[in-house]
């Protein structure tokens, strides 16, 4: 059993109470779950402030707690530790505890607004088809090699996460990708963690209820590229906005990708409809099995990082162009009535705007676009009346619903996407608050030849309603209408 102090490198201690020559037996942020012997760590979160859970912790035989303010009466046989930031202590704490593992793999974090789940999930089926053992950390699921571990959040808190890529160290794991998610950037959920390469997909409007501005959005991502080691490649694109500044003050060696000027991994889009993209990498000529401009951008990020792993350029593009892209995004099934459905994650307005600007331009094989969407309850409400304006603007016909209501009455939820909207907007849309009838009522009102798009849960197969996870799935009620 590892001993305290042998995992508390780099962490500055305030003050300490008690010995450090003690074994731990795990590491623990929640009280509920604290285990004999082990060290809770006690965390100020959004919710409630885990310093109030410090007794409880003790009670059920927590030996050791580190706080950023440690209590007045100290119980006999306990270590306590002040430190001025818990959550990093704890990131760092999970990377010596759990055997440094992130130095034994070769690991990528994807950060960026959209695209990391399908960057990463390419990276993962890319390097396995090459023949590699990996695993994957992703909003959709995590993986050791073929072992599938159901995923709660993007990027998981920082001891979950140091178990799990410990975990695929002890599976012979040669290579881990990994989704960086801002909330976890900001949180030091991935502080600690030894990372080979980086890559930057894009930034646009999500997430402002956590991070309050934008500004505060864009620093919380290019920390991810400030913090790397200068033996680790940063991947960006040179098409965004902001796609330079963010490896501005990196130390990592810098890399490029665009479709519009000259940048290391050069794209050019030469066809692109339903049944795929034909694009020239580097002067190669490749057919894609996904679709969309958006996705040419994904898999220039993902060719740029397995040239950057040292594989042959020309193996890569071969391999990837049979890859299928993540679950949920961009599923496309065809009804008895040659109707196209398409089930998409885009929830947020960029990715809504991405998705339906991609089917305008496809090669004009379908009559008119109707689009299911609705927003998450408890999220950032600025994105709400964007999404709503831009399914009216891209769609001949939107259907507004029910996404993920949360805590939130879905009536209200609904009354913001309404809020602001265009008058051509408002000749367009109907409000169906039962995602279930929303998706009925799209399929009744296509004919031969319309798409369908349900935007919002991709992969999701749930619901969630106060508190309440209930079985949903976008793509299994599509396919029930489609086949009535
Ligand atoms: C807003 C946010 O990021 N919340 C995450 C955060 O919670 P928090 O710090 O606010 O925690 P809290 O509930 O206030 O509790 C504070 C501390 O007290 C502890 N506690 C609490 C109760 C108790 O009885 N005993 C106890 O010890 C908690 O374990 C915690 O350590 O840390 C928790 C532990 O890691 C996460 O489970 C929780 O994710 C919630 C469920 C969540 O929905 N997060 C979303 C917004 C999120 O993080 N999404 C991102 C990005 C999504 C994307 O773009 O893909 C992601 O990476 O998934
Ligand atoms: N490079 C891209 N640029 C813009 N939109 C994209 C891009 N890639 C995917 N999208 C759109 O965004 C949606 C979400 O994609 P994906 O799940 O890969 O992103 P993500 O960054 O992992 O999202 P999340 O923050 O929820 O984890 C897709 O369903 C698609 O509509
Ligand atoms: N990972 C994102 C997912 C949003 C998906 C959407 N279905 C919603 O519930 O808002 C988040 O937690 O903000
Ligand atoms: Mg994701």
């Amino acid at each position: 059993m590892k001993l305290l102090q042998d995992i508390l490198y780099k962490i500055k201690l305030l003050e300490v109470h008690g010995s450090t020559n003690v074994p731990v037996a795990a590491l623990c942020i929640d009280s509920r779950k604290v285990e004999k012997n082990s060290a809770f760590i006690a965390i100020k979160g959004t919710v409630v402030d885990g310093h109030t859970f410090i007794a409880a912790a003790i009670n059920k035989g927590a030996a050791i707690i580190v706080a950023e303010e440690l209590p007045e009466n100290k119980v006999e046989g306990v270590t306590y530790i002040k430190v001025a930031n818990s959550h990093e202590a704890a990131a760092y704490m999970a990377h010596y505890f759990y055997d440094c593992p992130s130095e034994k793999l070769k690991l990528v974090g994807v950060t960026g607004t959209n695209g990391k789940t399908t960057v990463a999930t390419l990276l993962y089926k890319l390097f396995s088809a090459l023949g590699y053992s990996c695993g994957l950390i992703s909003t959709v699921e995590n993986k050791i090699q073929q072992t599938v571990i159901p995923a709660s959040l993007t990027t998981p808190d920082a001891i979950s996460l140091n178990a799990l890529l410990h975990k695929m160290v002890n599976e012979n794991c040669t290579h881990a990708f990994m989704e960086c998610s801002s909330i976890a950037i900001h949180q030091h959920r991935i502080t600690g963690l030894n990372f080979t390469g980086a890559l930057f997909t894009n930034i646009t409007l999500d997430h402002l209820d956590y991070h309050k501005t934008f500004e505060a959005y864009l620093k919380a991502k290019k920390s991810f590229f400030d913090n790397l080691p200068e033996t680790a490649f940063a991947i960006s694109n040179k098409d965004d906005k902001r796609g330079e500044v963010m490896l501005q003050n990196t130390k990592a060696k810098k890399y490029y990708y665009s479709l519009k000027t000259s940048a290391d991994f050069k794209g050019k889009i030469l066809d692109d409809s339903l049944t795929g993209l034909q694009m020239q990498i580097n002067n190669t000529d490749v057919h894609f099995r996904l679709i969309g401009e958006f996705n040419a951008y994904n898999l220039l990020a993902v060719y740029g990082a397995a040239v950057c792993l040292h594989e042959e350029p020309t193996k890569v593009l071969t391999t990837l162009s049979g890859l299928t892209g993540a679950e949920g995004r961009f599923d496309y099934i065809i009804s008895n009535k040659n109707v196209i459905g398409i089930v998409d994650y885009a929830h947020t307005p960029d990715a809504l705007e991405n998705v339906l600007t991609t089917l305008k331009k496809l090669k004009k094989d379908y009559q008119n676009i109707i689009t299911v969407v609705g927003c998450g309850g408890d999220r950032d409400k600025t994105k709400r009346p964007l999404m709503a304006q831009a399914a009216c603007d891209y769609s001949n016909k939107a259907i507004f619903t029910s996404d993920n209501p949360r805590t939130e009455n879905p009536m209200d939820i609904l009354a913001d996407m309404e809020k602001g909207l265009t008058t051509a907007a408002k000749k367009k849309y109907i409000v169906i608050p039962d995602r279930r009838n929303a998706i009925e009522q799209a399929v009744k009102l296509a004919n031969e030849g319309d798409i369908i798009l349900i935007a919002g849960k991709g992969h999701e197969k749930y619901q969630e309603i106060n508190g309440v996870k209930h079985p949903f799935d976008d793509k299994e009620v599509l396919n029930h209408f489609f086949n009535l």
